[in-house]
């Protein structure tokens, strides 16, 4: 191991890139709180500033992802389609199969310019989580409760709210509802099975209520439906833990991009139109699976430095009071002080990285809401 990679898997260095993750995160949180008023005066420039503090705190994970540890990422996809990437509005449908998926998608926004006004259909419990789910609600991300009932009529008027969104945005959707496991994805072709539709091997049935909605209330908005199918080299899984370690992963995405007019209105013929997409989509996978690479040119987009400048600047800004409480604490020369200071980084660090029970937020696992205890409480 070299020394580079040693220094990239210690503790201190994973708290620190927390603590200026959290810290920058929830003042990017107040400041955003305090764009308030402006939504009274000007909508428009009040969601153009959110869209910049927004990118403030995603930029840093996916500069986690491309600087830190290198993660190389592949997109695969049509040359004649990639000039419009990020000079459109875009549905973006994408598996589900990943612990750091949604950060390669991120990855993928960053590169096209369109980070900070990216949004997802989102289960409403990761509307609580500090930094992320507060930064989200100030950007219009569509929250669901996963019922209908409930999500016909508040996903529908959310998605209603971005017409006249004035930034470029990708809508991510992830159809199969829930990050695919072993369990679920047997419980899933049971249910394929009752519907007398082909099992998946890779996925698991997408739910076409979510798809159906968004394609009817940003017709006129969106141009096209992006399909989305991610995979990594060499059968790696890998994880947000990972990743701060400083491992090295290396990506592939295949997109195909859909006109949206070629989506049917109707409902069911639009829910038919997701499973066939979704057997295309299990055919890639197998396809990656035989041969190791995804169908189609190699088109990819080069990092861009301001992800990793803006992490530099929030370090800056943020560690020179870390320093003076690290040196409060050693000058207080309170064994107690200081051994409880490590026990409690420790306890929140194993809290937030290791892999628990089904919780409300699980996928998540709620880290942030772990990593704010810890520096809350260590505050002196
Ligand atoms: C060029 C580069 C291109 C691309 C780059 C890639 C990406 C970048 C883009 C943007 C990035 C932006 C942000 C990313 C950041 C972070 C993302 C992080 C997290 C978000 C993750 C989530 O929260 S996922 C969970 C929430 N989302 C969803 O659930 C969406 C899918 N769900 C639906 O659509 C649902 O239909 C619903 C939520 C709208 C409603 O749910 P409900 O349960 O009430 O209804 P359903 O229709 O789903 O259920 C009833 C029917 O389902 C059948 N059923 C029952 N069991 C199952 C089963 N196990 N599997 C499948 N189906 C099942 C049941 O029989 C019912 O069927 P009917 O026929 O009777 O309707
Ligand atoms: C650079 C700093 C690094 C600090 C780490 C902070 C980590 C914050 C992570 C926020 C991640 C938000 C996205 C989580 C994705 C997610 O949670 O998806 C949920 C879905 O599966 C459905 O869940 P389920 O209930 O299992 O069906």
């Amino acid at each position: 191991m070299g020394i580079l990679q040693l220094l990239k898997s210690q503790f201190l260095c994973h708290l620190i890139i927390c603590y200026v993750f959290l810290v920058s995160g929830l003042i990017i949180n107040l400041l955003q709180v305090c764009t308030l008023p402006l939504w009274l005066v000007s909508k428009q420039l009040a969601r153009r500033i959110n869209i910049r503090l927004g990118y403030c705190v995603s930029s840093q994970m996916v500069a986690a992802l491309e600087w830190w540890s290198g993660t190389e990422c592949t997109l695969y996809t049509d040359p004649k389609s990639y000039p419009l990437y990020g000079n459109e509005n875009a549905i973006v449908v994408l598996n589900h199969s990943f612990e750091i998926d949604f950060l390669c998608g991120w990855t993928f926004c960053e590169r096209f310019g369109v980070l900070g006004s990216s949004k997802v259909l989102a289960k409403k419990e990761l509307s609580y989580v500090p930094v992320i789910g507060w930064m989200w609600y100030f950007l219009e991300i569509v929250f669901c409760k996963r019922k209908w009932e409930e999500d016909r009529r508040t996903v529908a008027q959310s998605l209603q709210n971005l017409q006249d969104y004035p930034e470029n945005f990708w809508f991510l959707l992830y159809c199969e509802g829930t990050r695919l496991t072993p369990k679920k994805h047997q419980i899933s072709m049971q249910v394929a099975e009752s519907k007398g539709l082909p099992k998946l091997k890779y996925h698991l049935l997408p739910r076409t209520k979510g798809f159906w909605v968004t394609v009817q209330n940003l017709r006129g908005n969106a141009a096209a439906v992006y399909d989305s199918t991610l995979n990594f080299r060499n059968n790696e899984t890998p994880t947000l833990l990972g990743i701060l370690n400083g491992k090295k992963y290396h990506a592939d995405l295949y997109v195909r991009r859909i006109p949206l007019d070629l989506i049917p209105e109707d409902e069911a013929e639009c829910a038919a139109w997701l499973h066939k997409l979704y057997q295309e989509k299990d055919s890639f996978q197998e396809h990656y699976t035989q041969t190791g690479r995804f169908p189609g040119p190699i088109v990819s987009p080069p990092r861009r430095p301001w992800a990793l400048i803006n992490w530099l600047f929030w370090a800056c800004l943020l560690l020179y009071p870390l320093g003076l409480l690290f040196a409060q604490l050693i000058s207080s020369g309170s064994v107690l002080t200081i051994l409880a200071s490590v026990a409690l980084c420790t306890a929140g660090w194993f809290h937030a990285f290791t892999p628990k029970a089904k919780s409300p937020c699980t996928g998540c696992n709620s880290p942030s809401f772990s990593l704010t205890i810890v520096f809350v409480l260590n505050v002196p």
